[in-house]
């Protein structure tokens, strides 16, 4: 829920925000008064900035213009955890970058921080609007001259994705499609894409290379799976630089304390490891809950492959500047190290010093025992390797974030 109907308007007819107006997308308070004081301050922001037309927000005209020498990059679900990330590399590496987000799953505050970082006018602008309303999707691609999508945008649950399919059909497969179809149109030549190893489903030999049949067992995987179908069959006409990046378990965090992954309390049932591990610390839940003893693995639990989001968005970048036309690059993005779920607990306590309770419950619905990626061909093709290999170094970045952000963006 969001609290102004200036804010719905700006969803169906989108445009991008400055950071006065970005406050208008805040989360409604449950308090009516602190609400109502919100909405007339935010009121107040916006009739300012029409009448000032504020000269530090910035120009829309920077980003419908081609620059000799800078790549402008859409990033969907640029708000989102990993999108934060890979924006604020990109912004770092003098790209420009166009976020579009429809806040459902991405956090404000992960886009306001990357303004107060990159103030800089015609570096990065941030359009809230969702993929899935193809009427906003159009005036995007029409109003802005991008170079190349890297395309985050997703919910990304095994567990939920069980719960809701359609959901997952829909905001993966069907929104993916919306996008393509807008690059075709558009002439946008470079297409990064988010994909998972949740695609390959449960395989029989490990590690798993890239050549390994895709068969998911769950609708996420098999969303995802979709999508990627849909895009290699559009590519073998299409003169587009296509890269699919099968990411393994992301973990986590900016070294420098500025992103994070912003908790999800609404989603604890369904969420990932790491979120509950941290929650588990925090005592935001009364202990961690292992799904699954009864894996034929080393100790019974699921083994999966974690990868840093630093050492992830590095892919991106990577495949972004070695995407070549008519080309298609598919890659695993892993360690090439399995780890089971008790190692992850007891890197978990190790990492943020919480002597944490675990229970054991039987398996989540949807999870596969065992999967690690063999990362030879990205090493290879793309001269990327994982670096940030320790569970516990990682753990411990994103604990300090998670310290700090107990409650997400929203604490300071
Ligand atoms: O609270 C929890 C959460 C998870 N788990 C277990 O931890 C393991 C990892 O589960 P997660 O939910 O963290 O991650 P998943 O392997 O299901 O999928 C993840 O990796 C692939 C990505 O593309 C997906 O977006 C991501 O969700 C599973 O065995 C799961 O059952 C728990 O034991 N307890």
């Amino acid at each position: 829920m969001l609290n102004s109907s200036v804010v719905r308007t700006q969803r169906r007819n989108p445009r991008p925000l400055s950071l006065g107006e970005m406050d208008c997308l805040e989360p409604k308070t449950k308090n009516n008064l602190t609400g109502k004081l919100l909405l007339v301050a935010s009121l107040l922001i916006l009739a300012v900035i029409v009448i000032s037309q504020s000269s530090s927000f910035t120009s829309p005209s920077a980003f419908s213009q081609r620059e000799e020498g800078v790549t402008h990059v859409l990033v969907t679900g640029g708000a989102g955890y990993i999108g934060s990330h890979a924006a604020l590399r990109l912004l770092r590496d003098s790209y420009r970058v166009t976020i579009v987000d429809n806040l459902s799953r991405g956090n404000l505050g992960a886009v306001k921080t990357l303004q107060r970082l990159f103030p800089q006018t015609g570096r990065l602008q941030f359009i809230y609007a969702d993929l899935g309303d193809p009427i906003a999707v159009e005036k995007i691609f029409s109003e802005n001259a991008f170079d190349a999508v890297m395309h985050f945008a997703a919910v990304a649950y095994v567990g939920e994705s069980t719960l809701y399919p359609l959901k997952y059909y829909h905001n993966i497969t069907s929104n993916t499609l919306g996008v393509l179809e807008a690059m075709a149109r558009h002439k946008v030549k470079k297409l990064i894409y988010s994909s998972t190893c949740a695609t390959y489903g449960e395989p029989e030999k490990m590690p798993i290379t890239e050549d390994t049949p895709q068969v998911p067992i769950n609708p996420y995987g098999k969303a995802k799976k979709m999508a990627e179908d849909m895009i290699l069959d559009f590519s073998k006409n299409s003169d587009m630089a296509v890269m699919i990046l099968r990411y393994f378990n992301v973990i986590g965090s900016d070294p420098g304390g500025r992103l994070g992954e912003a908790p999800r309390p609404e989603l604890r049932e369904q969420g990932r490891i790491s979120g509950a591990c941290f929650d588990a610390a925090r005592g935001f839940i009364p202990g961690l809950q292992v799904k699954g003893t009864d894996y034929k693995t080393s100790d019974g639990t699921c083994i999966r492959d974690y990868i840093d989001v630093t050492d992830l968005v590095d892919a991106h970048v990577k495949a972004l500047e070695k995407a070549q036309p008519r080309k298609v690059g598919i890659y695993n993005v892993g360690t090439g190290k399995g780890r089971s779920v008790k190692e992850f607990v007891e890197a978990c306590k190790k990492a943020t010093g919480v002597e944490i309770k675990v229970d054991f419950l039987p398996r989540r619905p949807g999870d596969y025992a065992e999967v690690y990626s063999d990362p030879t061909k990205i090493l290879k093709d793309l001269n990327w390797t994982a670096r940030f290999t320790n569970l516990q170094d990682s753990l411990q970045v994103a604990w300090r974030w998670q310290k700090i952000h107990p409650h997400g963006y929203a604490s300071y």
